[in-house]
């Protein structure tokens, strides 16, 4: 493979030396031009300095960029013969965490620039904070200006301690430190002499080897689609009947053969070809290539679909948690404002249901009674958007993961954010208390949700289950997927997205069954795992047992048995999108119960699912 390219963000401001630290970068690894170079040298000798002042190589750079308002981050292409690299230059002014979240967002390591003198200052912890809520795998500390301490190694100890204690709040995993001068060249591309205590390697070399390969989400499939080249829109001939899907790999890998799903919708198709930028077909596209791809079936896609595979796909849902950072000082983020959510290819509205909490970013204390987020604020809110999302948390994928708030009226990019999950309840909205809590009813309520494929034997152990609940004088009641498909979800399908709205509605009302002291016996097929997983969310936040059971009756088993003949219809052709056929199920990975048909009749599964249930108190 090619040398891969590594991605920097810088923070600091030029009081750190930042500015310097990036021209010793340039500098000394002979990345910069030879004309900006002499006019370097041309500057700093007419204000009487004998040495290049490195930090004009930037500077020079701001000042133009700083008459034009929107190009906020500058990006500086360098390369070693080990590696090329991408510096995103983020002025350290007012605008600081606008410009640290589009300049550092796709970054694989953030420089921080600490000032040996100064030592860890809140703006440090900012920065870092900042990079982290970002999921910037690598951080580099550059103390800075050891030449002004006199390389001192207990002064370099010190930050170090101090900062590490503010680190151990953060989801950072990676994190060096390099005593460096900027100004004197120590550590940055050469090896200081001054510091003979350091036994890391210097800047450069530390970026050249660091390994960022495994920080790549390459397991999660995700392709959003930018537009559609449709039939007859070529004039080419051979090109006629061409229909693809263009956009940019968020995720995975897409190749010929491999068998996707297209949400929201949910049909099936496999990739025929992929289409590189040159007009050539190519074997596999990874993330971050952009690409056209062409799939066997004709189906209806429109931008801001995403092609996923069948069995690992995205949320689907219109109630989203999220961290987000506010941008402008032209308004502040409040409760009830409704903005155009840009999110993948797909833009809808959003509103926002409620702030949970503003983070203040020096001591992570979360301030629950805010009301508003302002400039340069993060806090996290709950929106709801027009239409339903396809998203992972962005800690999982920073494509999907991501998006930003555009303002209705002005049209100006007023906030970023970052997914957490789905909603997780409704919790944080008011909730009018009754008189009675939970610990005075008689019985102790929870959910048993039984999840396998159609005619794997869910409502038969269900119904077991409830009969003899009763008859013990425990209170139980049965939400059978196929009977609630007759009132409370008549109005749903079996797309993912109606799959996703029928669990969570389920979900919902086995909650409050449980809430009020009753055993709530789900039976569902719920085949996808992150809907089930949100139901689990949803009953563990609300404080209530949740016992997933796995029916794994295997396929053959099950079409064997085919009650409803839904498994022959199947397999004519008469049904599509069945589970287990030509729609994908997505198994349990650690269930609290996995019940066989080795394990025994329906009487004897009832039985095991009802001691755990006892074990659980009453
Ligand atoms: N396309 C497709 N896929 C799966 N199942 C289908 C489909 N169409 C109809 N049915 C019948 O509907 C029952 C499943 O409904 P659920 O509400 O449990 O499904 S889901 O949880 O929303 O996936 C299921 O009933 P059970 O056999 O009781 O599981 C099926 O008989
Ligand atoms: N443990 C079992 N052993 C043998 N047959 C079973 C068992 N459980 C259920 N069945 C049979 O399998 C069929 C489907 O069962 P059902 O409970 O309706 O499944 P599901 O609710 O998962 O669709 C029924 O005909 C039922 O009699």
């Amino acid at each position: 493979m090619a040398s891969q390219l590594l991605r920097i963000a810088t923070a600091g401001s030029v009081d750190d030396g930042k500015s310097t630290l990036i021209g010793r970068l340039l500098y000394d690894s002979k990345a910069i031009f030879e004309d900006q170079l002499s006019s370097v040298e041309r500057t700093s000798h007419a204000r009487g300095q004998d040495a290049p002042d490195l930090a004009l190589l930037t500077d020079g750079l701001r000042a133009e960029r700083e008459q034009g308002i929107t190009i906020d981050v500058a990006y500086r292409y360098f390369a070693t013969p080990k590696r090329k690299f991408i510096i995103a230059d983020t002025p350290g002014h007012i605008q600081y965490t606008r410009n640290m979240v589009t300049g550092a967002s796709t970054a694989d390591v953030a420089l921080i620039l600490i000032d040996a003198r100064n030592g860890v200052l809140e703006q440090s912890r900012r920065h870092a904070f900042l990079a982290s809520l970002l999921g910037i795998p690598h951080l580099v500390l550059c103390i800075n200006k050891m030449d002004l301490v006199g390389y001192s190694q207990e002064r370099f100890e010190e930050i170090r301690a101090d900062f590490r204690a503010f680190a151990t709040k953060l989801a950072v995993s990676d994190l060096t430190f390099i005593p460096v001068s900027a100004l004197v060249g120590d550590n940055v591309v050469t090896r200081s002499e001054n510091m003979p205590w350091y036994e890391g390697t210097g800047l450069l070399r530390h970026l050249e080897d660091l390994h960022v390969a495994s920080d790549r989400n390459l397991i999660d499939a995700r392709f959003p689609v930018q537009y559609v080249i449709r039939p007859h829109q070529s004039s080419h001939a051979t090109l006629h009947d061409f229909r693809g899907y263009a956009g940019t790999v968020a995720g995975g890998t897409f190749k010929a053969g491999d068998e996707v799903a297209v949400l929201p919708s949910g049909f099936h198709s496999r990739v025929a070809k992929v289409w590189g930028p040159g007009g050539t077909t190519v074997t596999e596209a990874f993330a971050g290539q952009a690409v056209t791809i062409e799939l066997t079936d004709d189906i209806d896609i429109t931008r801001g679909d995403l092609i996923a595979r069948p069995a690992n796909r995205p949320h689907v849902g219109q109630d989203i948690d999220a961290m987000v950072c506010w941008f402008t000082s032209a308004s502040a983020l409040t409760e009830g404002a409704t903005y155009t959510i840009m999110h993948t290819t797909r833009s809808t509205r959003a509103s926002v249901k409620q702030l949970d909490y503003r983070l203040d970013v020096n001591t992570l204390h979360r301030d629950e009674d805010a009301e508003q987020l302002s400039l340069n604020e993060i806090g996290r809110v709950r929106l709801r958007t027009q239409q339903p999302l396809l998203f992972d948390s962005y800690r999982r994928n920073r494509d999907t993961g991501s998006f930003i708030l555009i303002d209705e009226a002005t049209n100006n990019t007023v906030a970023a954010g970052m997914i957490t999950g789905p909603s997780q309840s409704e919790a944080n909205v008011v909730w009018h208390g009754g008189a009675v809590t939970r610990e005075q009813r008689p019985t102790k309520g929870l959910t048993v949700w039984i999840t396998g494929l159609s005619g794997s034997g869910k409502s038969s152990v269900a119904v077991e289950l409830e009969r003899r609940l009763v008859a013990s004088g425990r209170p139980a009641y049965l939400l059978d997927g196929d009977n609630l498909r007759h009132g409370l979800n008549s109005d749903l399908g079996f797309s993912a997205a109606d799959r996703a709205e029928n669990v969570r509605r389920v979900a919902a009302v086995a909650q409050l069954l449980a809430d009020a002291g009753v055993v709530a016996l789900v039976s569902l097929v719920s085949p996808y795992r992150a809907d089930r997983d949100a139901a689990r969310a949803a009953h563990e936040q609300a404080g209530l047992p949740f016992l997933e059971v796995f029916m794994d009756t295997p396929l053959e088993v099950c079409e064997q048995r085919d009650p409803k003949g839904m498994y022959a219809k199947a397999r004519a052709g008469e049904i599509t999108g069945f589970t287990g056929i030509d729609d994908p199920y997505e198994a349990p990975q650690s269930p609290d119960l996995l019940l066989r048909p080795a394990d025994g009749d329906t009487a004897a599964l009832a039985g095991i699912v009802l001691d755990r249930v006892e074990r659980l108190g009453q």
